[in-house]
């Protein structure tokens, strides 16, 4: 699905050539600043590598029309974005710059019920806590069913037993709608449980070409 080959960006990341499959769950593993969002953001090309290339199903992402390619590869960013207004608005305001119809109030219901979230669509979105508003964000982008869902910490505000339970759920999904997940995270416990794919960052290098670079 994403083929990365002589990556070089600033002197944060750089990566002679990784591969990520189609479908599963890639978790992409390092110590904090070691590159794992900057990484995360170039597969959608938030960010442009300085050098090399990245290709998206066969396609380098200089070649792809950016909002196309975002819409097909969506992210959540690591400190959820809240607008202004109820939890409906945020959720159907993923849809409305998707420009995709608008989600009917069942739909809407059931993700919030999915994500093990008991709150009102009618809910003041100022009013959720930081794990809440981290799964509206993810519910967010859900709705749009993107084919490719980058998720940057999509469970550091939640306690272990939640974040489980939400990934077992997410995998479930993209297992069953064959998405592809890519999820970058601190947590050992949910790259032993969910992981298919582990992708670790080390100073900016995929760890295997910086234990290479080592023993030259
Ligand atoms: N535009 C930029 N210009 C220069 N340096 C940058 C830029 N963006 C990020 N960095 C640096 O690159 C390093 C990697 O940042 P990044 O956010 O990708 O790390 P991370 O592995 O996701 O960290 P964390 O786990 O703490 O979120 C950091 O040292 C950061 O300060």
């Amino acid at each position: 699905m994403f083929h990365i080959q002589n990556l070089k960006y600033k002197d944060v990341l750089r990566i002679k050539e990784l591969d990520i499959p189609e479908g599963g769950l890639t978790c992409i593993i390092g110590e904090s600043g070691s590159g794992k969002t900057t990484l995360l953001k170039m597969l959608n090309h938030l960010i442009s590598p300085d050098s090399g290339d990245i290709e998206v199903m066969g396609r380098s992402v200089f070649k792809w029309n950016p909002v196309q390619l975002r819409r097909k590869i969506a992210m959540l960013s690591q400190s959820p974005v809240m607008f202004q207004g109820t939890v409906r608005d945020n959720l159907l305001i993923g849809l409305h710059f998707a420009e995709k119809p608008a989600a009917p109030e069942d739909k809407l219901a059931e993700m919030l019920k999915w994500l093990n979230l008991h709150i009102s669509l009618d809910a003041d979105s100022e009013s959720l806590s930081g794990g809440e508003k981290q799964r509206v964000a993810l519910a967010r982008v859900l709705l749009t069913d993107p084919a490719v869902l980058l998720l940057d910490e999509p469970s550091s505000a939640l306690d272990e037993e939640t974040a489980r339970a939400i990934l077992g759920k997410l995998k479930d999904y993209g297992d069953s709608q064959k998405k592809t997940i890519i999820m970058v995270t601190h947590s050992s416990d949910l790259v032993r449980n969910f992981s298919e794919n582990t992708i670790k960052i080390e100073r900016g290098q995929f760890a295997e070409e910086a234990e290479k670079d080592a023993q030259q």
